[in-house]
């Protein structure tokens, strides 16, 4: 995507408070994000960080107590003169036509059949009985339902219900898809299925899609970007890359951790001898990087530049936004300050190194 853009979301120092009794629960603190138009923009917390209640906030689901948003260039939400004020009932309900929601429970209506879920947005549109009757049968296609369309939800698998879900969100033509833990129901294989369906509307129909979830593993599969929510704030974001490579924060690199298989490596790592029995001046390493970077130039560079050898003791490399990932757990030898050089070298051609056990000296 071209960053000259304009956001098709823009959400500006929002602000939501909820008043309880003698309490005040400051759900979302000062949060401000832009998303581009084709974006799939990953939105990861812990339950409780605020998710629900900040993407509740882009169709007005939720009233921000304070600050701007702004969808498809139309202004919701503003401050004036120090009061929060919305857009007229009429504008709003036309304006969420064009932002569709799936949740975790798919919310449909169980006496009603699978395509009369899927046209009942379409009840007060102008289109002619027999327009939506194509439209239920096109987009029913779209999710691959088209065989299910006389059944009833309580007749469909998880999956199954949640591409009725997708396909019903869809009936109006909205630019923009907010999934709530959309895949937090479903099996691995289903949340696969589920996922690539949304990348499949993302690519085939432009939609944009902000993706919120507790799981790092459904971000990778298909965002492009990503923030991490903690106690009401943003407290990261960047490209799936960026994060993936370089993070930051703690929470961050526990989220990355869960999303590949890193954490596991490490664990069985540490119970091999060689590590614990790690002696000065070895250290035990971790190298992350992207692109072009690959393992055996760096490994080879390490020997021939400064005479460190390293033992790979874990590798993976996957490929996220057509790039490879590459993560390494190494123990490198050799002198103590060449050690240290080879390291700060690595570091400049853009591998993130991490210290997992031993000093440098
Ligand atoms: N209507 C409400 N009234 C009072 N407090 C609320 C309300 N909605 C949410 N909260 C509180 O706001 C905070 C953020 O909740 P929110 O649901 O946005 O988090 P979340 O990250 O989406 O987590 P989950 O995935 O569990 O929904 C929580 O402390 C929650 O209890």
């Amino acid at each position: 995507m071209v960053n000259t853009l304009e956001p098709i979301i823009s959400l500006q120092n929002i602000d939501v408070t909820f008043q309880q009794k003698n309490k005040e629960i400051q759900a979302v603190k000062d949060v401000s994000i832009d998303i581009l138009p084709g974006d799939i923009y990953g939105i990861v917390g812990y339950s409780g960080a605020g998710k629900s209640t900040l993407v509740r906030v882009i169709n007005l689901l939720q009233q921000p107590t304070n600050g701007t948003v702004i969808v498809n260039g139309q202004t919701l939400a503003e401050n004036v003169n120090d009061r929060e004020r919305f857009i007229a009932k009429n504008d709003l309900r036309i304006a969420r036509k064009k932002i569709g929601m799936i949740f975790q429970h798919f919310n449909l209506m169980n006496e009603r059949t699978v395509a009369d879920n899927v046209l009942f947005p379409l009840t007060h549109s102008d289109l002619s009985r027999s327009e939506k009757s194509e439209k239920v049968a096109a987009l029913l296609e779209l999710v691959g339902l088209s065989d299910r369309a006389t059944a009833y939800p309580s007749q469909l698998s998880g999956g199954q219900k949640q591409r009725v879900a997708i396909a019903r969100a869809l009936a109006n033509d909205p630019e923009i898809l907010i999934s709530d833990e959309a895949t937090s129901a479903l099996d691995p294989k289903t949340t696969n299925s589920i996922l690539a369906l949304l990348k499949k509307l993302n690519i085939e129909l432009g939609l944009t899609i902000v993706l919120i979830t507790h799981e790092m593993q459904a971000v990778k599969e298909v965002a492009n970007k990503v923030a991490v929510m903690e106690n009401g704030e943003i407290i990261e974001r960047g490209s799936l890359l960026e994060m993936f490579t370089n993070p930051q924060k703690q929470l961050t690199k526990d989220f990355i951790d869960t999303a590949t298989q890193v954490e596991e490596g490490l664990r069985k790592v540490q119970e091999q001898p060689s590590v614990q029995e790690l002696a000065a001046p070895d250290v035990l390493v971790k190298f992350a990087y992207a692109g072009d970077t690959t393992d055996e130039p760096l490994i080879s560079s390490l020997f021939k530049d400064y005479e460190v050898s390293a033992n790979i003791l874990f590798g993976n490399v996957e490929i996220l936004q057509e790039t490879p990932v590459g993560n390494l757990i190494v123990i490198l030898s050799g002198r103590p300050a060449s050690i240290k050089a080879a390291l700060k070298s690595v570091e400049a051609s853009g591998v993130t190194t991490t210290l997992l056990k031993g000093e440098l000296v």
